[in-house]
């Protein structure tokens, strides 16, 4: 939409979830400079009224910012011309069962603008288009049924004259998707799904032709039974894959499985951040965990869970498609976003997954340049290795029925989760939040119902070999490298942002908002907010001054046993034994704040 290009060209305003299209989450404004940042303070609060996980961050447009919430995801329009007077407010009607099939706390990842529209993408799966200017409803249409467990978390993203959203519901064995509609009346422009044949996965006929390897039937050889306890796969070498092979998606559920059919049920949930190349005019997302979570009761690759996937934004064909963690025995969803960028005249794309490498690829075909891992303690696999794209994975821990596999790095929430990383165009690197947990994992036989959790697996988290839960580095993109890297006390469960004057911004669970210089990651200010930040930080400008934000309010995987109120190990898929110390410094539930600063 012609009025959200303007407004992302302003750095004055933060007109995107990830401020542009490139999903740098990277601002030009240079006001707060290495210099002055110790001088930050608080300029205003705003009070959320809602408890709970508070992903993403607000918009800002001119002199209007818009501020989402956890689950009831209620939307406040404040003036900034005003002392952020509310100049509107949207209180959805949600069905309070709803939040019973949200499987990892109660987010809401934020809002869209285009077309004069805010877009808000509810938890109960309707999507909805607001009057920016007085918060009328324009329309709305139901994207997902909670019913059967489908629900949303993602942000609504606006591309041209579509907005596009997603799908969750891999614990319940949802069969995502991600869906495109028309900004003017929401009526629907494509819908392309994750798993099934090609028609409905939307592959087109040049699909993945630079990389034809990449459509192959099985990447993996069985050993010891393979999917049989005791069994492993070993990596097949480019020249053993069979390709290229059509309607994987249904050919790499493999039988014998849980449910017939298994793609009909087989997840590949869609709820990250979506960049957007108007050159090539692709939109670029990852896909999810193949459900259910038991990898012997779905044999084969599982295609196409746990893939990142480049896809025209007019007609929705895919162009490419590259499966990161084929045949998942971990749950390392593939959803992290993809961030573009520039190099020597080539468009890169980059991606750091929950399965522990670092990728970049050549946005323009899938072509894999880099993978490498994020930190030594990733064990699952030794390599990628980079003529077949396949990981090579390490017997010793994979997963199976009634076996207790111990010492998995990383845990099943990955090296990094949810939270986006940024990029400077100036300092060429990325700024990286991080988890540093590993798992013991079990899969245990579970019957699909539908809309009740389908999960399959049993786990325990715990810090990993740093002795810390988390941390935070700079990485370069084109040598797959870690240019510096903090410990965190905990999991970094918040975006990151990152000015055009080398500071990056980030907060923590035990309540910090930090600034760190982009070159080497020095501490420059920190200031303790009221709840844990599971937000992303942003800034923008207001006449004339500078402003950097984030919202609080702890939650998502994380957080959410401790807002339930859980303690055995084993609760929210292992999240209560291994964030246990988080009570030591949120009260729980987490209250939701917007937390704004300034010199
Ligand atoms: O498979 C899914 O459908 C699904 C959905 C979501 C979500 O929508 O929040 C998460 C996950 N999986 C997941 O695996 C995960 O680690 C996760 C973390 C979070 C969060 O907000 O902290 N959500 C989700």
């Amino acid at each position: 939409a012609a009025d959200q290009e303007a407004a992302m060209a302003d750095q004055n305003n933060w007109a995107h979830p990830r401020h542009d299209h490139s999903n740098q989450g990277f601002s030009g404004l240079t006001q707060i400079n290495k210099g002055n940042v110790k001088n930050l303070k608080a300029a205003w609060t705003f009070a959320t009224g809602v408890n709970r996980g508070h992903e993403g961050s607000p918009l800002v447009i001119g002199n209007m910012m818009y501020v989402h919430t956890a689950f009831p995801n209620n939307v406040y329009a404040l003036d900034l011309n005003d002392n952020q007077k509310i100049a509107w407010a949207y209180f959805p009607k949600q069905d309070p069962s709803v939040q019973a099939v949200l499987c990892c706390d109660n987010v809401s990842r934020g809002l869209g603008y285009g077309d004069g529209k805010i877009f808000l993408q509810q938890n109960d799966g309707t999507l909805v288009a607001l009057d920016a200017k007085t918060g009328a409803k324009v329309w709305d249409v139901k994207v997902n049924d909670p019913k059967v467990g489908a629900t949303n978390t993602n942000a609504p993203h606006v591309i041209k004259d579509k907005v596009l959203t997603g799908c969750s519901g891999a614990e319940f064995g949802v069969r995502c998707f991600i869906a495109a509609y028309n900004l003017k009346d929401g009526s629907l422009a494509w819908k392309a799904y994750s798993t099934g044949p090609d028609s409905e996965v939307m592959l087109g006929a040049d699909f993945n032709s630079a990389n034809p390897h990449y459509n192959a039937l099985s990447v993996y050889e069985d050993v010891n039974g393979g999917n049989k306890q005791g069994g492993s796969f070993k990596a097949l070498s480019k020249d053993q894959l069979k390709f290229p092979e059509k309607d994987l998606g249904v050919k790499t559920w493999l039988k014998p499985q849980a449910v017939k059919d298994g793609w009909q049920h087989g997840g590949g949930s869609v709820w990250g951040w979506w960049p957007y190349d108007p050159k090539s005019n692709l939109v670029y997302y990852g896909t999810g965990n193949p459900s259910v979570w038991n990898p012997d009761v779905r044999p084969g690759d599982n295609k196409w869970s746990m893939t990142i996937f480049a896809r025209d934004v007019d007609t929705g064909i895919a162009k490419w498609g590259y499966q990161m963690t084929p045949h998942d025995e971990w749950d390392y969803d593939g959803i992290n976003e993809v961030i573009l960028w520039d190099k020597g005249g080539k468009k890169l794309a980059t991606h750091f997954d929950r399965n522990g490498f670092g990728y970049t690829f050549d946005a323009s075909n899938g072509t894999l340049l880099v993978a490498e891992k994020v930190h030594p303690f990733v064990n699952w696999a030794t390599k990628v290795d980079m003529k077949s794209g396949v990981p090579e994975k390490d017997g010793k821990y994979s997963t199976h029925q009634d076996y207790n596999a111990k010492g998995i790095c990383p845990a099943a929430l990955g090296t990094k989760d949810q939270q986006p990383a940024s990029y400077s165009p100036k300092t060429g690197l990325f700024y990286v939040p991080l988890n540093h947990v590993c798992m013991t994992y079990e899969p245990v036989e579970s019957k699909y119902v539908a809309g009740q959790p389908w999960v399959g697996a049993t786990l325990t988290m715990f810090a990993g070999p740093d002795g810390v839960m988390g941390g935070f580095m700079g990485w370069d993109g084109s040598k797959g490298k870690a240019v510096w890297y903090n410990k965190e006390k905990f999991s970094s469960w918040g975006g990151s942002l990152v000015t055009a004057s080398d500071i990056v911004f980030y907060g923590t669970l035990d309540r910090w908002f930090k600034a760190v210089d982009a070159k080497n990651g020095k501490e420059l200010w920190k200031f303790q907010v009221g709840s844990g930040v599971i937000g992303n930080a942003f800034t923008y400008g207001h006449k004339g001054k500078q402003y950097v934000g984030v919202l609080s309010g702890i939650g998502g995987w994380a957080g959410v046993a401790m807002n339930l109120g859980m303690t055995n190990d084993t609760d929210a898929l292992g999240a209560a034994g291994g964030y246990k110390e988080l009570t030591k410094y949120n009260a729980a539930p987490g209250g939701g704040a917007l937390n704004v600063f300034s010199l």
